[in-house]
């Protein structure tokens, strides 16, 4: 199994990388990409903890060694956002890195499961698909909006709510990942109930989550420990499912159903990434409005992804 993280220096890919380099099953590679001179050093720094996963640091013109032969392609390239922005206004410069990376993977390992993590992700999983598809490469069943931070941040705040162990709390989340977007389903959480204060405070508290870290930050950038944390559990599913175990996650990916496009479903994942997309269930009448009210926007997101690649 190889797997590459593009943008390998930065917070999220450096946490990311040593949750790989311990967690990953032995015999793995994992390739680390980074536009930043100290990338070489990330990976020489990894290589000394006793694993047997074999890490090699690529610099910035050896985009196309790092990626010859990937199974997983993993990328947080990009910056994240300071205190008073939006993950939009992160398009800018995301946008144009997120399609130079994926025509790399195009070129290079069409084959592999393409996982997104840039903001702003509802838009830049749009431009990898229109890239991927404007190369004649594109799988819609193995091209992935990192959605997993959401998840995670759902159930560690509903276990403090409610005093519970957060490994025992599992909360379905769908739709996007930004603001109103992101649909926490509370009402599908077992062996708990919510008063309907509880529902929109925690709604409200899990769909302004980024934020509160980017204001604590106060200018250091966004989540980055967190976001590594949920990157690698969404990762080693993957190689777990690509393995032969039966495996479900929420994950942004294209779908058939009338909601947008692109949208956070429970996702049964398999050797060859997507296997079934699984119904997202009933949704309370509080979850219904609030779906109904952030879709134009979700597809919006999404519209302008396709634009940006195809004009
Ligand atoms: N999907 C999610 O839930 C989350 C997404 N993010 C997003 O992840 C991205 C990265 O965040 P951080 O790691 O905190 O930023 P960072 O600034 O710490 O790291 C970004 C890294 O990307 C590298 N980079 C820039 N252009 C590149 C290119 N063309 N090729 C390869 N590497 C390149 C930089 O050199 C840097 O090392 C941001 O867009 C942020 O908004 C952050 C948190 C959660
Ligand atoms: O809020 C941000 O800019 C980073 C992010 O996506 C998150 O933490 O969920």
């Amino acid at each position: 199994m190889k797997v590459a993280v593009l943008g390998a220096a930065g917070g999220i890919g450096q946490a990311l990388s040593l949750l790989l380099k311990t967690q990953l099953p032995a015999g793995s590679e994992l390739a680390l990409y980074d536009v930043a001179p100290v990338v070489p050093g990330v990976a020489v720094d990894l290589s000394h903890i006793p694993t047997d996963v074999k890490v090699q640091g690529f610099g910035k013109d050896d985009l196309a060694s790092a990626l010859q032969g990937c199974d997983i392609v993993l990328i947080p390239a990009g910056v994240p956002r300071k205190p008073g922005m939006d993950r939009s206004d992160l398009f800018n410069i995301n946008a144009g890195i997120v399609k130079n990376l994926v025509e790399g993977i195009a070129d290079n390992c069409p084959e592999a499961c393409t996982c997104i993590i840039t903001n702003p992700v509802n838009t830049t999983v749009a431009i990898a698909a229109e890239t991927l598809k404007a190369k004649g490469v594109y799988n819609k069943n193995k091209l992935f909006g990192v959605t997993t931070l959401d998840v995670i941040r759902a159930e560690t705040f509903v276990a403090e709510l409610k005093g519970l162990s957060s490994t025992s709390v599992h909360v379905p989340v769908i739709g996007g990942h930004s603001g109103t977007t992101i649909l926490p389903l509370l009402s599908q959480v077992e062996g708990v109930t919510f008063s309907d204060e509880e529902v929109a405070s925690l709604t409200t508290r899990i769909q302004n989550a980024g934020t509160e870290v980017v204001e604590a930050k106060a200018g250091g950038g966004s989540a980055t420990l967190s976001m590594g944390q949920a990157a690698a559990r969404f990762c080693l599913s993957l190689v777990a499912a690509m393995k032969g175990d039966n495996v479900v996650e929420y994950t942004y990916v294209e779908t058939n159903s009338d909601d947008a496009v692109f949208f956070s479903h429970p996702v049964r994942l398999g050797a060859n990434g997507v296997e079934e997309i699984l119904s997202y269930g009933e949704l309370s009448d509080f979850e219904q409005n609030a779906k109904d009210s952030m879709l134009d926007g979700l597809r919006g997101d999404i519209e302008l992804g396709v634009k940006f690649v195809n004009g």
